[in-house]
């Protein structure tokens, strides 16, 4: 495998090229960045979570995921580009350091790893995991509709050949299970954010149910402002709001779960652009919509820092 170490962020890369690219970073930031294996996914392949962390014991900690949808390449693509931004700006950016000398971040960068890989080699626009349904010659399970939040309620399939398929029962897709076991056994995550694409949408629970929840007022605020620094940068609109209101409704999904489960800071967002490319975004748009993606990211993480 070749280095990886001036890995291009304008292009988007197998998951070969972003795991060996992980250790490439782990070694230039070993005091800052470490590579966790938190389990495999359905076809075993490793899970691996990039740990920014300068020290302490279980410290109060965010979470990113992207990747969770296969096809939104623009996600890990993005969550590549951050994770080489936090690495090379902590020590130099003022507010990124107090931050990281206080609390801890995790980034899963590929969540659905069998996902990725089969969108690379099979169908470009496939969503799911590859788990193998009984009953059915059907494959895969909607990770953002198989977490214990709502689940099987409005805006989830019961059908194994649906793109939001719910799955059998809830955190039955390990990729989904591997997550949840981490989250439950640090405890004291404050943040949990999962980045998809596309729409320009950041948005906050719930999806289940289009009842607002008891920090809406709260999440709102936040959500506005981080918006308004991401339009800053290039222009880029994004509307703010609870899931079931702005897209529909959707159960099961990944931060329902993290705000139910105590999380107050759970945010969604849905990057470039409004569906002129959609999924097939330009490797060209990449580094624009991190760096735009980047202001809003850490207006959150500066609100949960202060919080
Ligand atoms: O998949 C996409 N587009 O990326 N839309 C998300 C919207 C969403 C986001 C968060 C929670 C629930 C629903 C989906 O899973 O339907
Ligand atoms: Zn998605």
């Amino acid at each position: 495998e070749r280095s990886t170490k001036n890995i291009n962020f304008g292009a988007y890369h197998t998951l070969e090229t972003i795991y060996s690219w992980m250790d490439t970073l782990v070694a230039q930031y070993p005091n800052l960045v470490t590579k966790e294996e938190i389990g495999k996914s359905y076809e075993n392949r490793p899970m691996y979570v990039l740990k920014f962390s300068t020290g302490g014991a279980n410290r109060p900690a965010i979470w990113i995921d992207t990747g969770i949808h296969s096809r939104e390449w623009v996600s890990p693509a993005t969550g590549l580009w951050t994770a080489n931004k936090i690495a090379s700006d902590f020590g130099s950016d003022t507010s990124l350091t107090s931050l990281l000398n206080t609390m801890d971040i995790y980034m899963l960068i590929l969540a659905n790893p069998d996902g990725y890989v089969y969108t690379h080699t099979n169908d470009r626009m496939w969503r799911k995991t590859r788990s193998i349904n009984s009953g059915s010659s059907c494959r895969g399970v909607d990770p953002n509709r198989n977490w214990d939040a709502g689940f099987g309620g409005p805006g989830a399939s019961t059908s194994p050949c649906s793109d939001s398929y719910h799955g059998p029962f809830a955190h039955s897709e390990i990729e989904v299970k591997n997550v949840v076991d981490l989250i439950k056994s640090h405890g004291n995550f404050k943040s949990f954010i999962s980045v998809h694409a596309y729409s320009q949408l950041l948005m906050y629970p719930y999806g289940y149910t289009c009842a607002d929840v008891a920090d809406k007022a709260e999440l709102d605020s936040i959500g506005r402002e981080a918006a308004q620094k991401l339009t800053s940068l290039y222009g880029t609109y994004y509307k703010v709001g609870n899931i079931c209101n702005i897209i529909y409704p959707a159960s099961g999904g990944s931060i329902d779960w993290s705000y139910d489960s105590g999380i107050k800071y759970s945010f969604a967002f849905e990057l470039r652009d409004t569906g002129y490319y959609g999924f097939l975004l330009p490797a060209n748009q990449i580094i624009p919509t991190a760096s735009e993606t980047w202001l809003a990211l850490k207006h959150i993480l500066e609100y949960v820092r202060d919080h």
